[in-house]
């Protein structure tokens, strides 16, 4: 099963919260077709099943703490197997979260060709999960939780950055412009692979 997607083009969307992974996401498969899988929405959607590990996982979730790596690397290559007949890339949005998931994903799965690094100021990221918290219903959404993930972010992920540079595969995109600028050095990027 496996093998399904073994060759498969990947590209790895790191950012803060709120950076807005998933905003430039869903254009980037409105232009490419590419399939975008969010690590927090298989995540919330396992929540909303009403399982027992989603109610295990809703309550690290509430506290803005990482899930087992297991958890969500098995999630993603799940994922992955049922599109591998029909995707012609795919977009790893929120993953990995720190080095050893990038290195267990590589392990597990395949290397990704690219890494979409979308940056912004913490000040903006907040802002804008504030603002997204009056109508998103996420629980994370809050003040509390956003403080916890932006200081998780800065300690585990920002490594993840560093780590994929020395391979030389890292865009940094600045996020800090509109949506449809932001979009513009995105598919720069993306029109940059082979
Ligand atoms: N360039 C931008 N300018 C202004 N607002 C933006 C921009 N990009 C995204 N947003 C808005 C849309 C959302 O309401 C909010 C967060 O964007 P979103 O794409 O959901 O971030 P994200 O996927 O990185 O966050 P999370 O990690 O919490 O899922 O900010
Ligand atoms: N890759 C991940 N590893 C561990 N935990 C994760 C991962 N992706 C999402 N999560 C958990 C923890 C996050 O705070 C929430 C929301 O994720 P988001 O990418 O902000 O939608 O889910
Ligand atoms: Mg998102």
């Amino acid at each position: 099963m496996a093998d399904k997607i073994k060759d498969a083009k990947i590209i790895f969307v790191v950012g803060g919260p709120g950076s807005g992974k998933g905003t430039q996401c869903e254009k980037v498969v409105a232009k490419y077709g590419y399939t975008h899988l969010s690590s927090g929405d298989l995540l919330r959607a396992e929540v909303a099943s009403g399982s027992e590990r989603g109610k295990t996982l809703q309550a690290i979730m509430q506290k803005g703490e990482l899930v087992p790596l297991d958890t969500v690397l098995d999630m993603i290559k799940d994922a992955m197997i049922a599109k591998a007949d029909v995707s012609k890339g795919f977009l790893i949005d929120g993953y990995p979260r720190e080095v050893k998931q990038g290195e267990e994903f590589e392990k597990k799965i395949g290397a990704p060709c690219l890494l979409l690094y979308i940056d912004a100021k913490g000040e903006t990221m907040v802002k804008r999960l504030m603002k997204r918290g009056e109508t998103s219903g996420r629980a994370d959404d809050n003040e509390e939780t956003i403080k916890k993930r932006l200081d998780l972010y800065y300690k585990a992920t920002e490594p993840v950055i560093a780590f994929y540079s020395s391979r030389g595969i890292v865009k940094k995109i600045d996020s800090e412009l509109p949506v449809d600028e932001v979009f513009g050095h995105v598919a720069k990027a993306i029109d940059g692979l082979k």
